[in-house]
């Protein structure tokens, strides 16, 4: 390039620059400007945007899930109300209401809570199968489901099993001799004994047994689960930790069917009790396994001169990396199990106690066949070997879990599409295995389905019966895991009642079904023990 080119280039850029300086200068003012509206319009602009954006599409997923719900048979809804005008209430009206739906539509379906959440209900063996035999997990998200159970159980076994430990928890719990068991129903009946054994049938005499099995049943988990002996039936006809329980599932039930609370609700008086109650609960848990880690701190051969618990299993287990669990994540298991633990077995004696109470004739068979078990033994202790040995007590036993499920309801989140009734349901749709519905199904169970009748676990009316049409316990890889422990527990403490006791109900006193997390009873259940007499 020649030195003359190479000079009128050099000119020419000075001229331009002489030209661009002076709007160079302005341009860096209005950048300044400008990069301060940008930075207020990020910081405005954009999260609103995103938002909007993300709520729009929470509501078009709704609207695809209610889509396809919409497929499902049910009953026509409100545009803004749903089916929640249809809806009787939280009581016992709740559970006939469940019936007529499933008389009505027999297998499946849908609900509308308000304009943009549906559920499906699940009423009979073939669409509780679908659900049941997948991993699904529980509804913790939304108001739905299980998502008020958080601030009490967190993320614990019950919610979503996030812990390892639950693999190994039957054995502990499942190898409990039954006299652990046998020791709490024997000193439940030494203590009332003074005020049942009478042959008054006034009905000032009778006794409410709810509250006092709920204490039985406290004193077998925190024994057999936690290797904690203080006798807790002896601190009088309440317990604050069984209390506790009962109000927490009771102001959860109450909240479900409000609409507006979500954000103020821990501001209300409700909110505030209910937050000191699960402050209380896990206060409770912890100090279970503080006791526990100082007494083996002090004494580490204690474990070896005794079954490893639940407590123990807790402490031990590791993670493949050697990692044991968090004093939290133990926490969570204990609440699970010292509420799943009790809760439950207490509805489940008590209405089996009301049943043989209101059935005379299949009483007397059960404490017949007790009775036979332990003639001409020194105790009337039962051991392993005896649970398998009262086939009418368990026939007994099982009618009832039918007739009054302990656990009435439970829900899942599907996580996959999944085909019910020829309608493929979306991730997110809210599914309801309705336990109560499947077990008063007229199409399951005949149309005499609210009679007491322990027959129909004769094997032979059993078979060809679904599988899933019994299912107190839930059914699939997420069932009770305390199932078999549950079931030892309730033949031990009924057939230690019907050896002492003759069970009538108090005619004067109403017993109504209070469907909750677990089934209670409304006012209680009252009913006379009179000595029983060989
Ligand atoms: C008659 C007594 C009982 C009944 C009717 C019962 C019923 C149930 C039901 C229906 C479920 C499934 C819940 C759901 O899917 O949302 C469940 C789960 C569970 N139960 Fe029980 N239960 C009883 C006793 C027990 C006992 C005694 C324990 C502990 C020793 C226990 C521990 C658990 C646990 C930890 C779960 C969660 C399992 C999981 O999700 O993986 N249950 N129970």
């Amino acid at each position: 390039m020649s030195s003359v080119l190479v000079k009128r280039i050099e000119v020419l850029i000075d001229q331009l620059r002489d030209l661009i300086e002076p709007y160079a200068e302005q341009a860096k003012e209005i950048d300044g400007k400008t990069a301060a509206k940008i930075t207020v319009g990020a910081l405005v602009v954009i999260p609103t945007t995103y938002y909007t954006y993300q709520v729009v599409q929470f509501f078009r997923r709704l609207r695809k899930i209610g889509r396809e719900v919409d497929k499902l048979p049910g009953d026509p809804k409100h545009w803004l109300w749903g089916n929640l005008h249809q809806h009787p209430g939280l009581g016992e009206e709740q559970l006939d209401w469940f019936v007529d739906l499933t008389a009505k539509y027999k297998t499946v379906v849908h609900f509308w809570f308000g304009p943009v959440r549906p559920i499906v209900l699940c009423l009979h063996p073939s669409s509780v199968k679908i659900i049941a035999q997948t991993a699904a997990p529980k509804a913790t998200s939304g108001k739905g489901g299980y998502s008020l159970l958080l601030p009490w159980l967190d993320c614990n076994a019950f919610l979503v099993r996030c812990s390892a430990t639950k693999c190994h928890l039957h054995s502990p719990i499942d190898d409990q001799n039954p006299s652990a068991v046998g020791a709490c129903a024997k000193g439940f009946v030494r203590r009332r004994r003074s005020k049942w054994s009478t042959a008054s049938t006034k009905s000032e005499d009778s006794v409410e047994i709810y509250q006092s099995v709920s204490l039985c049943t406290l004193n077998v988990i925190m024994r057999c689960a936690f290797s904690f002996d203080d006798d807790v039936q002896s601190q009088g006809e309440y317990h604050p930790y069984a209390n506790a329980v009962i109000n927490m599932a009771n102001l959860i039930t109450k909240r479900i069917l409000l609409v507006f609370d979500y954000t103020i609700y821990y501001a209300t008086k409700n909110g505030r009790e209910f937050r000191g109650m699960c402050k209380y609960a896990h206060e409770v848990a912890y100090d279970l396994i503080k006791t526990r880690r100082k007494a083996l701190e002090e004494n580490p051969n204690s474990r070896k001169k005794r079954y490893l618990d639940f407590l123990d299993i807790l402490l031990l287990a590791r993670d493949e990396a050697g990692q044991g669990l968090s004093e939290l994540e133990m926490r969570q298991e204990v609440d699970t199990f010292l509420f799943e633990g009790h809760d439950t077995t207490a509805s489940a004696i008590s209405w089996c106690l009301y049943t043989l109470a209101k059935h005379p004739e299949f009483q007397t068979r059960a404490a017949a066949e007790v009775q036979s078990l332990v003639a001409g033994r020194d105790s009337e202790h039962l051991v392993w070997d005896d649970l398998n040995e009262l086939p009418y007590l368990t026939k007994c036993i099982k009618e009832s879990l039918r007739m009054t499920p302990p656990v009435p309801f439970i829900g899942r989140e599907l996580d996959a599409k999944m085909d019910i009734e020829g309608v493929t349901l979306l991730p997110g749709t809210f599914v309801d295995i309705n336990i109560w519905a499947v077990h008063h199904n007229e199409h399951v169970w005949g149309k005499d389905h609210m009679q007491y009748n322990p027959e129909r676990f004769n094997p032979e009316n059993m078979k060809g019966m679904d599988s899933f049409s019994f299912i107190p316990f839930s059914a699939g890889p997420r069932n009770c895991i305390g199932q078999n422990f549950a079931m030892h527990e309730l033949k031990v403490i009924i057939a230690r009642i019907l050896l002492k006791f003759e069970l009538c109900v108090d005619p004067d006193h109403k017993v109504s079904m209070k469907p909750e997390l677990v089934m209670r009873a409304e006012n209680g259940i009252k009913l006379f023990f009179k000595p029983r007499v060989l």
